[in-house]
């Protein structure tokens, strides 16, 4: 039976600090449990917020990562060049995987629009999903939130949004931009066994409280996205203030 937990600070450096101290937490438990631990990751302020305080000294209770079991995914890609400051993988690589020892074997970022597959964002998706591999189950999916529910590059009322069987799809009109994207779908990001949301400011407080009450994922995506075991939400008062007391 999956657990929803929904927890509240006062400021999002709260917020980011205990999800780090519980990511050092779940990564352990899953390499102790399995060998290695799977994660995928997320952009915007939160999700590249919480990769810094990783790469900080870390507080005493907290377990030390080993970086080289693990496997690091991520949940969407902008499909621009590789030197273009907006793709996530660079901000996630220039916060922490470039000051910790991850195995390169094991960091599978998904194609730029100069990269192997060249502007040929299908190829680029397709080429993400075999990485994936059939039955991927991440021990934890981070995701951003934005203020109409969107996670990844799921959009409200999208075709990506309403994938119900391939892991991986391209979009090209993105509401927001830039137009092109490569993101994972929900057939695989709940298979994970941890979801986690990292959502911060009034702003995303109407769609926090959306996928509190179930709404249709077509309308609101993030409240399509459940753990098979936990689904954590970790906001900020802003973000929470929707909610029911
Ligand atoms: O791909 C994008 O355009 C953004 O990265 C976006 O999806 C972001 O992750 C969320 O909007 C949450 O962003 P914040 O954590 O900054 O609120």
């Amino acid at each position: 039976m999956s657990e929803r937990e929904t927890l509240i600070f006062d400021a999002q450096s709260a917020l980011i600090a205990t999800a780090a101290n519980r990511f050092a937490d779940a990564v352990y438990r899953a390499q102790q449990a399995r060998g290695t631990a799977i994660v995928a990751l997320t952009g915007g302020s939160n999700g590249i917020g919480l990769l810094r305080a990783l790469a900080q000294t870390p507080p005493p209770d907290r377990p030390a990562i080993d970086w080289s079991r693990i496997d690091l995914y991520w949940g969407d890609e902008r499909f621009v060049t590789a030197a273009d400051p907006e793709r996530n993988a660079g901000q996630a690589f220039e916060a922490l995987f470039d000051h910790v020892p991850v195995d390169p074997d094991r960091v599978h970022v998904i194609a730029a629009s100069d990269g192997e597959f060249g502007d040929d964002i299908e190829a680029a998706a397709a080429a993400y999903a075999e990485q994936l591999g059939p039955g991927i189950a991440f021990d934890v999916h981070l995701l951003g939130m934005g203020g109409e529910g969107h996670i990844n590059s799921l959009f409200p009322h999208t075709a990506a949004t309403a994938e119900k069987t391939l892991p991986v799809v391209a979009v090209t009109d993105s509401p927001k931009p830039p137009p092109r994207r490569i993101t994972l779908t929900f057939p695989v990001i709940n298979r994970s066994r941890e979801v986690w949301f990292l959502v911060s400011g009034d702003e995303k407080a109407e769609a926090v409280a959306a996928a509190h009450r179930g709404a249709d994922p077509l309308d609101w995506p993030c409240a399509g996205a459940q753990g098979t075991e936990r689904t954590v939400w970790f906001l900020d008062t802003g973000a929470a203030s929707q909610l029911p007391t």
